[in-house]
């Protein structure tokens, strides 16, 4: 793993969002199918119709080991981008984990591959393969724009996007957050009188 991924993942998805004060959160319906799994990598993105989901096979095809596939499905529903097949496939293939504003199927057998998909929840109904979708393109995922290679974090929270050209910036500014949040629960969660003190200084401002 890229020594900035394996940092970012270090810091929890909260302390990334401040860093970039809330501008890159997908949509807060988009959740971990295990609140334990957690997913750092680039994006591979994929970008399809609705109820088409050749594109997210052709992307599997081509990841690299370690890419997050990132697949804008326009918010839908109702048509699975993939069940315990298809994301079987990505597993096997080193894929770090998929990310989409949309649902899969099959939840009970992706749950036993204990591998980190980030949906919007589940259906029955498969999706077409008419062939129509592309791959590394620019995309917009939960209503931000994700271009390829821009880092994912995902965790119990939810997703951030890191746009690549900002990531060591946005890495120092979230490691200082997660610092000084560490420090402040020390000092203030302590007894009654630390809690009054701290709430008087902010509500005295
Ligand atoms: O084939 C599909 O598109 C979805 C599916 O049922 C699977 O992945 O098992």
């Amino acid at each position: 793993m890229e020594e900035i991924i394996a940092r970012f993942k270090e810091v929890p998805t909260t302390c990334i969002s401040d860093a970039m004060q809330g501008l890159n959160n997908l949509d807060s319906t988009i959740k971990p199918l295990k609140e334990a799994y957690t997913v750092a990598g680039r994006a591979l993105t994929v970008k399809i119709p609705v109820g088409d989901n050749s594109a997210v096979l052709k992307a599997i095809r081509e990841a690299k080991i370690g890419d997050v596939l990132v697949v804008d499905a326009k918010g839908d529903l109702y048509r699975a981008i993939a069940g315990d097949f298809v994301v079987g496939m990505a597993k096997t293939m080193g894929i770090e984990g998929i990310v989409v504003d949309g649902v899969i199927r099959d939840i009970t057998g992706i749950k036993d591959l204990n591998f980190p998909v980030f949906c919007k929840g589940t259906t029955v109904a498969a999706s077409g393969k008419a062939g129509v979708g592309e791959i590394n393109v620019p995309i917009s995922c939960g209503g931000v724009t994700v271009r390829p290679g821009d880092i994912i974090i995902g965790d119990a929270d939810g997703v951030v996007v890191v746009p690549k050209e900002i990531e060591q910036d946005v890495l120092k500014k979230a490691q200082e957050k997660m610092k000084t949040d560490q420090a402040r629960e020390e000092s203030i969660l302590v007894n009654r009188e630390t809690v009054i003190n701290y709430l008087d200084s902010i509500l005295s401002k």
